[in-house]
């Protein structure tokens, strides 16, 4: 066991912690308590982004002691949380043959940073899915104050509303650049063979590949995603000079990168500060190992080292192909580049 390279068991005890971390957030959904905490203007925290990050701290910082692991929520407490560590490591992952370039990679060259639950605003609303076998539900979230008619029946046509927009996000860098990371999306439903199964798990690592999904071409026509809960008027005139045939409104950072893997969408752009270094770590890793790109809007990477600032000041630009990439970077005007790098 101890002669498996330090990154690639890192990577398979971070598949197996995400996995539980996405049991927590659905039992805190199930129980129905989610503890809403107002952390700043459309920005909330809940009983499961609280419980699932001290589930995967836990859980890596006891079999790791040396790495530097940096979690969206405050309090890193890890207290009272045996019941939540997670020793297991994914079989399939530890037998991968480590890449030449990461097999020297020591627990102090490691920054890992953790989102417990990207696309918080989604999990709140899709709480609203709970009671949804209620007729009485359904009649009174029609009077619901931010519940437009729109909204209100795509949530009837939907088996979970916006539930499938919710994931896990673990990524690990060295040198600050992310090298792998894990996506974990607690409501995807999946059935194989008779058997329903809810979650998945997707990862990638730097000079290996992908798994846990099905790689596919972008779409024909230019598909772009960007944000469903946090758009200003910078992130709309970005998406107008994109000349793009449909715009996928979606939440969370990894569920947009998870669009362009699997050939849903063409192009991630997001003008805007929002995102943190965990939104886009584990994400930017995947990607990358699949071929593709997540930088700023002006072009440049982001840095993934511990004293790095945490929000991604300059947005978002992200392809599953570079071509892509530099065709959307050709798009943005200089004048929105300035606002941004303001
Ligand atoms: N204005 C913002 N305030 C707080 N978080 C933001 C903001 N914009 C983006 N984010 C974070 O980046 C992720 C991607 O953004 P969006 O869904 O709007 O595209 C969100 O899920 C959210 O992470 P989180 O849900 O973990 O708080
Ligand atoms: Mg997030």
């Amino acid at each position: 066991m101890s002669s498996v390279p330090v990154l690639i068991r890192l990577l398979a005890s971070s598949v197996s912690v995400a996995n539980r971390a996405g049991k927590i957030v659905r039992d805190v959904m199930s129980k129905g308590e989610l503890g809403i905490v107002e952390k700043g203007k459309d920005d909330y925290q809940t009983e499961a982004d609280r419980s699932a990050q001290r589930c995967i701290i836990a859980s890596l910082s006891a079999q790791y002691p040396k790495i530097n692991i940096i979690g969206e929520e405050d309090g890193n407490q890890i207290q009272d949380s045996n019941e939540y560590l997670v020793m297991d490591s994914d079989q399939e992952i530890l037998a991968i043959n480590c890449p030449e370039s990461l097999k020297g990679v020591e627990e102090k060259d490691i920054v890992v940073w953790v989102d417990p639950l990207d696309g918080t605003a989604e999990y709140t609303q899709g709480a609203l899915m709970l009671k949804r076998d209620s007729w009485e539900h359904w009649k009174s979230l029609l009077s619901h104050p931010f519940i437009s008619m729109k909204w209100y029946l795509s949530l009837l046509q939907s088996n979970y509303g916006f539930l499938e927009h919710v994931t896990v996000l673990i990524g690990i860098s060295v040198n600050e650049r992310p090298v792998a990371g894990v996506i974990h999306q607690p409501y995807y439903k999946n059935v194989v063979g008779s058997d329903k199964i809810i979650g998945r798990t997707i990862w990638g690592l730097q000079e290996v590949g992908v798994g846990g999904f099905t790689l596919a071409p972008p779409p024909d026509s230019l598909v772009i995603t960007t944000t469903r809960s946090h758009s200003n008027a910078i992130v709309e005139n970005a998406l107008q000079v994109m000349n793009a045939q449909q715009i996928l409104r979606v939440g969370g950072a990894g569920y947009k990168v998870l669009q362009l893997l699997e050939g849903k969408a063409s192009i991630y752009v997001f003008a805007s500060p929002g995102c943190k270094k965990w939104d886009t770590c584990g994400p930017e890793a995947i990607l990358s190992a699949a071929g593709g790109k997540l930088t700023d809007i002006l072009g440049n990477h982001y840095k993934y080292g511990a004293s790095e600032s945490r929000p991604n000041k300059t947005g978002v630009l992200a392809a599953v192909y570079e071509d892509l990439h530099s065709y959307a970077l050709s798009r943005i005007p200089q004048e929105l580049k300035d606002e941004l790098a303001k």
